[in-house]
């Protein structure tokens, strides 16, 4: 059996992982992938999203494919998870078997800091796959070239949803995961800043009244994303998905086509948030959720005035406190001049 081993952070697996998967089954003529998991990998600082979760995304991700495997032997072995010593493991357990190890060219371009490397090619062949392009050629390796896939982990994080499979997003949406990334990556240091304290206060008022916290808080930390654009190209977006809307306040626009990005870019399709998030300004929602966002966007306590009345009320009764915020928001959208 020749089987590639794919190691990696996978945070989150995706579809660029699995493009090299295919490819490797076909031009390496290999058996099987393993996708292996890092528990910590060597080079990277950044605080890994749990080492169960990532699994359960890598288990959705392969199970329609047959040749594809997971590999959770690195779960076991000390951190960091040096390469050798997987690759050692590896062949003792299954001396039968011939170790290709895959790696993209960004890794290739590292080589020199991994641990024992030149012990390391002695034990296993190197397959590179191309990502900006090999430079340097070094007898030894194996090349993929003319492959291409624009995934990235990174991008991903960022809100890059279409790069991973249906079930993954799933996973992703359902635990709030990266929204904290999303929110950054869309936002201003401010705005980010105000998603923060506003969906902490979402998550209180929604423990408060029985509504699902992790909705609040993925509502909550997405809310504002189409904030940042301008009138023309929010205007474009109106045009096309929210005609309707077209002669309200401009400012307005953003909760539309801010849902209307959950849809289509990150494929939310939990109507209670996506109907929290397109009446977030003008609380015309009518679920609970609907008028927690509302309700926590208005008194966000990062706004720096002193809510304890409000807060209370909302606790307390949350028709009332809706109310009673909607009063308070109607007098003030009026003097800024904005037709609701
Ligand atoms: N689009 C891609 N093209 C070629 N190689 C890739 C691609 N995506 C990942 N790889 C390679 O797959 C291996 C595992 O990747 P990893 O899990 O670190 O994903 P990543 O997208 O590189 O993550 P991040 O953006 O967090 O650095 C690495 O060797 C990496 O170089
Ligand atoms: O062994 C090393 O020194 C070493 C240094 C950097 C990366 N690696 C491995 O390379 C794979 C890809 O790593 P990463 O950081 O791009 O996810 C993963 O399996 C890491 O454990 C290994």
């Amino acid at each position: 059996m020749k089987i590639g081993l794919l190691g990696g952070t996978f945070d989150p697996i995706h579809n660029g992982h699995l493009a090299i998967a295919k490819t490797a089954l076909k031009r390496l003529g290999l058996d099987q992938v393993w996708f292996i998991p890092s528990l910590k990998t060597p080079l990277k600082d950044r605080e890994l999203t749990p080492f169960e979760l990532r699994v359960i995304m890598m288990e959705k991700a392969l199970r329609p494919y047959r040749k594809m495997k997971l590999c959770l032997i690195e779960k076991d072995l000390p951190t960091p998870s040096y390469t050798i010593t997987t690759v050692k493991t590896l062949k003792k357990q299954y001396p039968e078997y011939d170790f290709v190890w895959i790696i993209g060219d960004d890794q290739y371009a590292n080589l020199d800091q991994w641990k024992a490397v030149d012990e390391l090619r002695r034990l296993v062949q190197f397959a590179v796959f191309s990502r900006q392009g090999i430079a340097v050629k070094q007898p030894g390796f194996q090349y993929v070239e003319n492959f291409s896939h624009p995934a990235s982990s990174t991008a991903v994080r960022q809100g890059a949803f279409k790069d991973v499979p249906k079930a993954v997003r799933q996973v992703m949406l359902e635990t709030g995961l990266y929204v904290e990334e999303i929110a950054k990556a869309y936002c201003n240091p401010r705005r980010y800043q105000h998603c923060v304290t506003m969906s902490a206060l979402a998550v209180e008022l929604a423990k408060a009244h029985g509504v699902n916290p992790r909705k609040a808080y993925v509502a909550g930390m997405l809310h504002d994303l189409a904030k940042g654009l301008d009138e023309e190209t929010a205007r474009g977006w109106i045009e096309v998905y929210w005609p309707q809307a077209r002669d309200q306040a401009w400012k307005i626009w953003h909760q539309y086509i801010g849902a209307t990005w959950l849809k289509t870019r990150l494929y939310l399709y939990d109507q209670e948030i996506l109907e929290a998030v397109a009446w977030h300004t003008t609380g015309e929602g009518k679920s609970d959720l609907a008028k927690i966002i509302y309700i926590a966007d208005k008194i966000d306590p990062g706004r720096g005035y002193d809510i304890t009345r409000q807060k209370a009320v909302c606790l307390q009764d949350l028709d009332q406190g809706f109310r009673l915020i909607q009063q308070e928001q109607k007098a003030y959208l009026r003097k800024e001049g904005l037709n609701v």
